[in-house]
């Protein structure tokens, strides 16, 4: 039996089969219809090898069926694969282990979440009460040390929300990837290349302002998800991590490009980074130049990220709004 041009399709819970092929009847258009006990998933797949073709259809709902098929007389030319039968009690058991699992791994999911937003909370909080205190006691001089004192956790803070990429990525959180990749390489860019490599810009106020400017945002945002991870939310705080970026993200952005401007003219006399040319062409490429590209990054970065806070936050007070009423 060799069958050929097979349509397999499934509309409200029956099965049509067609396929052309050289049978009991010779060369002829084949073909069975079942209507299933219970819903089926509309999508079906089938695989046709030289013996048989195989058809899968998914249940919509998991669980055990009477039987297979509407009809109690089973159609003649169907027969069980009593290699994969599974009885009541072994479906319910396979279902319920499945469950088991599945909750084992929500729960570890939650747990290293909450963990992760608790470590940056106090890690961004540190950054901010410390800074605020230093501001009240010495006044402007505070601005001119705030790498010294802060740098240490801050990198801490910024390496470890690469963890937030990854999550992204691996679909742990309901975020995009995108603007967590910006967030991210902007903030490190500007941390580790900007400030850290240049030791004459630690002692700029520069460094006071984006730090602050970061903090300020994150005090807010990382407990907003610790309360997520147990589906709880406080209002305020749902209010200020959807507001208080609106005025605090181009500032930063502001505050950053301004480092990025301040570093330019150290990068050239250092020549820090800057791409060597062959003997033949002359001296080398100042990395000033990567860092004009960067500026303009910036603001596309800043639109993208921009953009995509306000449909958050649209999303956000919209379904909150609809559950109100
Ligand atoms: C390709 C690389 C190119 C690089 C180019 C470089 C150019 C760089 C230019 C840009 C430079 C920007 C640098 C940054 C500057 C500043 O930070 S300035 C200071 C102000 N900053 C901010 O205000 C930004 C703060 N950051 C954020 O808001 C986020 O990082 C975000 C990615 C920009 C947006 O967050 P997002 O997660 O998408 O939105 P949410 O609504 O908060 O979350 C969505 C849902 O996901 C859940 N969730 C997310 N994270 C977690 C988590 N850690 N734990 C638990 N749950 C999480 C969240 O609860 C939401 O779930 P629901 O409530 O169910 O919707």
């Amino acid at each position: 039996f060799f069958l050929q041009s097979i349509d397999v399709q499934v509309h409200e819970n029956v099965l049509q089969f067609r396929a052309q092929g050289h049978g009991a009847k010779g060369q002829n258009e084949y073909g069975f219809s079942l209507e299933f006990l219970l819903p089926v998933k509309p999508e079906v797949s089938h695989k046709s090898t030289q013996r048989q073709v195989n058809i899968t259809v998914g249940k919509q709902q998991r669980g055990w069926w009477e039987r297979l098929t509407v009809r109690e007389r089973k159609p003649v030319f169907l027969a069980p694969d009593f290699d994969r039968w599974l009885d009541e009690s072994d479906a319910e058991m396979e279902i319920r282990e499945k469950v088991r699992l599945n909750n084992c791994f929500v729960s570890l999911k939650t747990g290293f979440l909450f963990v992760y937003n608790l470590v940056q909370f106090l890690g961004f909080s540190w950054i901010f009460v410390n800074m605020t205190v230093r501001l009240f006691i010495f006044g402007q001089d505070s601005l001119y040390d705030t790498f010294h004192t802060i740098s240490d956790m801050m990198f801490f803070c910024q390496i470890l929300a690469c963890v937030e990429v990854l999550n992204a990525a691996f679909g742990f959180v309901r975020t995009a990837v995108i603007p967590t990749l910006i967030q991210v390489v902007g903030r490190n860019f500007i941390l580790f290349i900007i400030f850290g490599s240049l030791e004459e810009m630690h002692s700029r106020p520069v460094v006071f302002f984006v730090f602050y400017l970061w903090s300020a945002v994150e005090i807010f945002r990382y407990p907003f998800y610790m309360l997520g991870c147990f589906d709880t939310e406080w209002k305020t705080l749902t209010w200020l991590r959807y507001t208080v970026w609106i005025p605090l993200y181009p500032l930063g952005v502001l505050a950053e490009a301004v480092a990025v401007i301040q570093s330019i003219p150290l990068f050239d006399e250092t020549k820090l980074f800057s791409i060597p040319l062959p003997k033949a062409i002359g001296t080398s490429v100042s990395f000033s130049y990567v860092l004009h590209v960067y500026l303009v990054l910036m603001f596309l970065g800043l639109f993208i990220n921009f953009r995509h806070l306000y449909k958050q936050r649209k999303r956000r007070f919209r379904t909150k709004k609809r559950k109100a009423n």
